[in-house]
């Protein structure tokens, strides 16, 4: 072990030097092609120095002996001097035994040893024996390095994921290295480590496609801004960190929408034949006049009339262009026709090309011209058709004539007001597809039209300060990384690289890029995605490499998948392959089986993972008078009795307002609802649809019956809450107990 250490040591010294030595350069200017490889060899080094401080723990956490006398010790990096190897990255195929190795085929293996270490000191080993003959099928069926999984699992949680790079378990050791073309579903009942391998399967990519990746980068979609803090030090842990993290309401650059719809309204947002209607948005803004206008230049009056229009519209749609650049051929025609008329209004009789190119380029300037080209074909940016359709009746009428009337009116909405958000999630894929229907318009034409309007303003601002923050992030790792803080200013320094993307990441440059296509996207609950969002998701993955991370008993969004096929096959033609993971590593067996009779709900043919561990605690209920009067007192009850860790109270959503304020206002550090600090507190009130994808040492669930019924997917959703715990599940309630939990036991009286 001191002597992986020393070497990490020496590669960190030698690191910090190149670095140091780079940036040694900096004060004197040189051409801008100099500055640009600086800052790219010092953002090289830094990501390699982050890369080397990342696995200071747990640096090397197993040992291979093979059964030909060699071996190899197996680490989160690779390390050699110059005479050999001296630690193998998890990721190389030679560890590969470390995962798969099993008796009955040992790989090659006499033993597979793991180390528990704390700081830089081995303080445990177990052994896993493969040269041993005789071996009861017991011992063959037990788990990868038993003692130190179970000794993992039974860690208290810090309220943010830690990565399993020691512990991985076959099953998902055979994800995680799965090839990277095409699309690979894991499907897993809850605590099954889909996202964890998710992850890890992302490092992996990185590590054995590096060169691939790194140009193209990899997204991961996860459903929640708490759920992304929740899992984002898992591959900072494994050395990577340049992974792009986002939930689907920050995928339409400039604005992270955080609003959420009501279900039904979601729904109707969600539903593929969305694309039907903003197409339809688009062409009921290509308009004919229902009367002929006329336009006042002075001298003259022109006719502009409906035969006009219309032979110049559909030239135009012909053309085979995007609304915004068919735009010019529409007006181009329709000056051809107004100068023509005019030639002959002035008596100019037959002219040739030229004079019709001056006389059309006199009447583009004419504001009468303007405005009626304004009102027949505008220029369209995506904020400008949505707020237009939300916000009119009639545009919604003819746009959505497919839907029906009540539909319609779910979608009716008051228009923006300064300083108050008005986009919601569901409105983001909806966005993204109007951007595909409208395409760009010109910068020039943008500022001197001043087409944008306050929600546009807000949102380039947005992506401004977006662009300026990645600037300022980089430009304090890099000072705090060579000491040399003290002596520029991060704002300066950031200031000085402005405008030059050279230096930015992969993913910083995707980021704010809407048409960029990834090497590989994750997307994590995919169960919940709209039809419209995975349009959108689809777009940004044109290869077609992803891994599509979900478990479709939890579907909680009425828009939300059903089943794989019907999510997929229109993408892939039905070229997807499915892995399933079984067994569930956070759960404890007796709480997982009250959570499988509620499963048997959802749908009796689905079958729950099978637990790893069992419970110190059965789960039980208690009946109380009132939730608001009561809550509180079973919270702080949970808390004297537990063990410390993290707790959350789980609400239907009708009645977050209430028990979030009764709990925050009764039990000292509670907090209610998704924020900065939900993962930190002792207590957290949460939705269900919040609490997707988290896990905590204890969980109370709060009015059952409520979660029941309060969505058609009520039953996927007591599920999902049933099953977050690591340790105590208590169930509070007022009216009788749904029967589906008719196996808890009442409330231990307290001792
Ligand atoms: N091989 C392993 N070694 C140690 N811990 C593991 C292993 N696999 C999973 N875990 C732990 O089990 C817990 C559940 O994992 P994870 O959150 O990835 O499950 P999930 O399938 O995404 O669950 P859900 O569908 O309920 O969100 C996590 O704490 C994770 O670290």
């Amino acid at each position: 072990m001191s002597r992986l250490y020393a070497r990490l040591d020496a590669l960190r010294a030698s690191t910090q030097l190149s670095l140091d030595q780079v940036l040694g350069q900096g004060g004197r200017g040189g051409t801008h092609q100099n500055r640009s490889e600086r800052d790219s060899m010092a953002g090289m080094h830094s990501a390699r120095l982050a890369r080397l401080w990342a696995v200071e723990n747990g640096l090397c956490f197993g040992r291979l002996d093979h059964t030909d006398q060699t071996s190899h010790y197996i680490g989160r990096i690779g390390l050699s001097d110059d005479r050999q190897r001296l630690l193998i990255d998890w990721r190389a195929p030679v560890a590969q035994p470390f995962y798969r190795a099993t008796p009955a085929s040992p790989m090659g293996l006499a033993r597979r040893r793991h180390l528990q270490t704390r700081g830089r000191r081995v303080i445990g080993v177990d052994d896993d024996l493969f040269d041993l003959d005789g071996l009861s099928d017991d011992a063959r069926a037990t788990l990868n390095g038993e003692a130190a999984l179970l000794a993992s699992l039974a860690e208290t949680r810090t309220g943010r994921m830690r990565d399993i790079v020691a512990t991985i378990q076959a099953e998902q050791d055979r994800i995680i290295r799965a090839d990277l073309p095409g699309v690979l579903v894991v499907q897993g009942g809850p605590g099954t480590g889909k996202t964890v391998v998710a992850l890890h399967r992302a490092a992996y990519l990185l590590y054995t496609h590096r060169e691939k990746l790194d140009r193209r980068g990899v997204l991961i979609l996860g459903p929640n801004l708490t759920f992304l803090r929740y899992i984002e030090q898992v591959l900072p842990s494994l050395g990577e960190t340049d992974v792009l993290l986002m939930t689907i309401g920050e995928m339409f650059p400039g604005l992270t929408a955080t609003l959420r719809d009501r279900p039904e309204v979601a729904q109707v947002k969600g539903d593929a034949r969305m694309a039907g209607v903003l197409a339809r948005a688009v062409r009921d803004r290509q308009r004919v006049p229902a009367e002929t206008i006329h336009l006042d230049l002075g001298r003259i009056t022109l006719r502009l009339d409906r035969h006009i229009c219309e032979g110049a519209r559909s030239k135009a749609m012909r053309s085979g262009r995007l609304h915004n650049q068919a735009r010019a051929v529409f007006v181009r025609q329709v000056l051809n026709k107004l100068a023509r008329q005019a030639a002959k209004l002035l008596g100019r009789g037959v002219i040739d090309d030229d004079e019709l190119a001056d006389l059309r380029e006199e009447l583009r300037t004419e504001p009468a011209v303007k405005t009626a080209l304004n009102r027949l074909w505008p220029y369209l940016t995506p904020h400008q058709l949505l707020i237009g359709l939300f916000t009119s009746r009639e545009r919604l009428d003819y746009a959505a004539a497919d839907f029906t009337p009540d539909e319609r009116a779910l979608m009716l909405r008051d228009s923006p007001q300064r300083g108050r958000p008005w986009y919601t999630e569901s409105d983001v894929p909806l966005l993204d597809e109007a951007a595909e229907l409208l395409g760009e318009i010109d910068e020039a034409v943008l500022r001197a039209t001043a087409l944008q309007n306050e929600e546009e303003l807000a949102a380039s601002r947005a992506a401004e300060e977006h662009e300026r923050q990645f600037e300022l992030t980089y430009a304090r790792e890099v000072l705090q990384l060579t000491g040399l803080s003290d002596i520029i200013d991060a704002e300066r320094f950031a200031e000085r690289h402005s405008g030059d993307v050279s230096h930015l990441t992969t993913a910083e440059r995707a980021a704010t890029d809407r048409t960029w296509a990834f090497g590989h996207v994750i997307v994590d609950e995919a169960q919940e995605l709209s039809p419209m969002a995975w349009r959108m998701v689809m777009r940004r993955c044109p290869a077609r490499s992803m891994t599509v991370v979900g478990d479709i008993a939890q579907t909680g969004s009425t828009s939300g998948g059903r089943s794989w096929n019907a999510v997929l096959d229109p993408y892939t033609g039905g070229r997807w392959r499915e892995e399933r993971l079984t067994v569930n590593y956070r759960t404890p067996a007796e709480l997982m089986a009250v959570a499988a009779d509620v499963l048997a709900a959802v749908d009796p043919a689905l079958e729950a993972p099978a637990s790893v561990r069992e419970a110190a605690e059965a789960p039980w209920s208690v009946r109380v008078a009132s939730l608001a009067a009561d809550l509180p007192g079973v919270v702080a009850a949970g808390l004297a009795a537990g063990t410390g860790g993290t707790m959350a109270v789980l609400v239907p959503e009708s009645a977050m307002a209430e028990l979030g304020a009764a709990v925050t206002a009764g039990v000292p550090g509670a907090v209610a609802g998704p924020g900065a600090t939900t993962l930190e507190a002792p207590v957290a009130v949460l939705t269900v649809a919040d609490a997707k994808g988290l896990e905590f040492d204890s969980v109370l669930v709060a009015a059952p019956d409520r979660i029941l019924t309060e969505s058609v997917r009520g039953a996927s959703d007591l599920y999902v809450a049933l099953t977050r715990a690591t340790r105590t599940l208590g169930v509070v309630h007022t009216g009788p107990l749904p029967t589906v939990l008719a196996r808890l036991a009442p409330r231990p009286a307290a001792p």
